[in-house]
């Protein structure tokens, strides 16, 4: 799992580090990883003018800019300064003109840009308010414009480190190296999406604080399957129930259940409403149907908005089983849900379920599930194109990511289903949300394109099947 911390946190790392070690110059470590960065990134394409352009901010950030601008002068390449405030960190700047780096001002650096190889943003780091200058954003739309690789400096200036919401257009890196922990911006989305490949120097400096959130590796989903053993039988695996579909929506059905399927369930009874059961039997022949022991339900996908769903629902939770709640029961919830409950909203959905604005939950969305999971004392999930898995005392896990072709309908009844695969196999309801949504992306990722979601399903048994240490 890698730990995500906030810009205040990395901040206090640095200054107990300092207090420890004051010998020692993070801003040269800083700056040696730039331009090592920066070289990588030029290929060997260091002769035209103004082969590097260096947007530099009024401080620290400025400073780490300044400093990788003078190892590459020093390295015979040529390298242009925008000071974009006209202010710049004293001895950084001393150093950059020593080495022989040369100055433009905002007209200069545009017209250099059309030449330019490489464009390092040292605009703003943690320390600046979100937002650009807008003389600075229409420099970064135009290296957009013209596809110059631009090698960003801690974060993409103008993002707040601490969020995935994106204020206004910015610059988009090809890479960003970071220090000491990445933060928030580097990998909620839509942020994320603009810092390209995010490179983490930790310069040595620990941080001892609580990490804000766990972005979670394939490697770490591997480790946490229930892999059956040589002593598993299909209850032991677990048995899934599942209630969903409706006459109008009986395909969210049929998603999830292939879903579960094809995560390991031991064993699935459909329960669900006749036209929907049809359907499950015609595809799945393993599927059993009617009532019998359960381990997990899933419940809620393709209910559509009914006065029933109130009953539908305590039918199944009056008996205390796990669950995975899903799309339209989640606006059905009783105030108390079972231990173990993973509600599984997406930002629409939870927006119904807060009484906010959908844009609210869009612009912050680590709050409102915070909110949320507190509200009912249960682990959400909150879908999208970051998934995050937060529980009731919150803590926060990202799934892995995968690509946004996901962002389809029946994406979310099959994922509803492998996560009631996992609860079934006896696990957290947090574990279960975070390998579920995760899996999914893997699988997504495996097979890149606009697949239809139960092709994805299908996939998701062959990432599984990697997981197997025995074979
Ligand atoms: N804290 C750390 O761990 C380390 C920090 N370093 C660098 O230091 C940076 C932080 O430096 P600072 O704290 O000086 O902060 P920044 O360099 O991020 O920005 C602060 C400066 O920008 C101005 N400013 C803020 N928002 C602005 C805006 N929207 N438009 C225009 N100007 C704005 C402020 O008045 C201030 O002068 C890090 O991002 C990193 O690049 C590295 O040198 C190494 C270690
Ligand atoms: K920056």
């Amino acid at each position: 799992m890698i730990p995500i911390h906030t810009a205040q946190t990395v901040r206090e790392a640095e200054e107990s580090f300092f207090a420890q070690q004051p010998g020692v110059d993070l801003m040269q470590l800083a700056a040696e990883a730039v331009a090592e960065a920066a070289s990588k990134l030029l290929e060997g394409d260091r002769t035209s003018e103004g082969a590097v352009l260096v947007a530099v901010g009024p401080g620290n950030n400025g400073g780490d800019g300044l400093y990788a601008a003078a190892r590459l002068a020093g390295q015979g390449i040529p390298v242009s300064l925008w000071l974009t405030t006209g202010q710049a960190h004293p001895d950084g700047l001393h150093a950059a003109r020593e080495a022989g780096c040369r100055e433009v001002d905002a007209l200069g650096a545009t017209e250099l840009l059309a030449q330019a190889s490489l464009v390092i943003d040292a605009v703003l780091g943690i320390g600046g308010r979100p937002g650009l200058d807008s003389v600075v954003a229409t420099f970064a739309e135009q290296a957009e414009a013209l596809a110059i690789p631009v090698l960003s400096v801690d974060i993409p200036s103008g993002l707040d480190p601490d969020r995935g919401h994106v204020e206004q257009d910015g610059f988009r890196a090809a890479r960003t190296v970071t220090f000491i922990a990445r933060k928030p911006c580097h990998v909620l989305q839509p942020a994320a999406g603009r810092c390209g490949v995010v490179q983490l120097e930790d310069l040595d400096v620990p941080v001892a604080t609580r990490p804000v959130a766990l972005q979670a590796t394939p490697a770490d989903i591997a480790r946490l399957w229930p892999v059956p053993g040589p002593t598993s039988h299909k209850y032991s695996r677990g048995v899934v129930g599942i209630d969903t579909g409706s006459t109008r929506y009986p395909g969210a059905a049929l998603l999830g259940t292939i879903g579960a399927l094809h995560a390991g369930a031991g064993m699935i009874r459909f329960v669900g409403p006749e036209v929907a059961a049809q359907l499950v039997r015609t595809q799945l022949p393993s599927v059993t149907h009617g009532e019998g022991a359960v381990q997990a339900w899933l419940l809620g996908s393709g209910w559509g908005q009914t006065e029933a769903n109130r009953d539908r629902l305590a039918a199944h939770l009056g008996v205390k089983t796990p669950a995975v709640i899903d799309a339209d029961a989640l606006l059905s919830l009783p105030t108390v849900v079972p231990p173990n409950t993973l509600l599984t909203p997406h930002a629409g959905e939870m927006s119904r379920m807060l009484g906010v604005e959908r844009a609210q939950v869009e612009a912050d969305p680590l709050t409102h599930a915070r909110e949320t999971a507190e509200r009912w004392q249960a682990v959400v999930l909150l879908k999208g194109a970051t998934q995050y898995v937060v529980e009731p005392g919150g803590r926060v896990q990202l799934a892995v990511p995968g690509p946004h072709w996901s962002a389809q309908a029946g994406s979310g009844d099959v994922l509803a289903g492998i996560c009631a695969a996992l609860l079934a196999a006896g696990l957290s309801a947090a574990d279960a949300a975070l390998l579920g949504a995760s899996v999914q992306a893997m699988a997504a990722k495996r097979r890149l394109g606009p697949w239809p979601p139960e092709v994805i399903a299908r996939e998701v048994a062959a990432v599984v099947g990697g997981f197997d240490p025995v074979w």
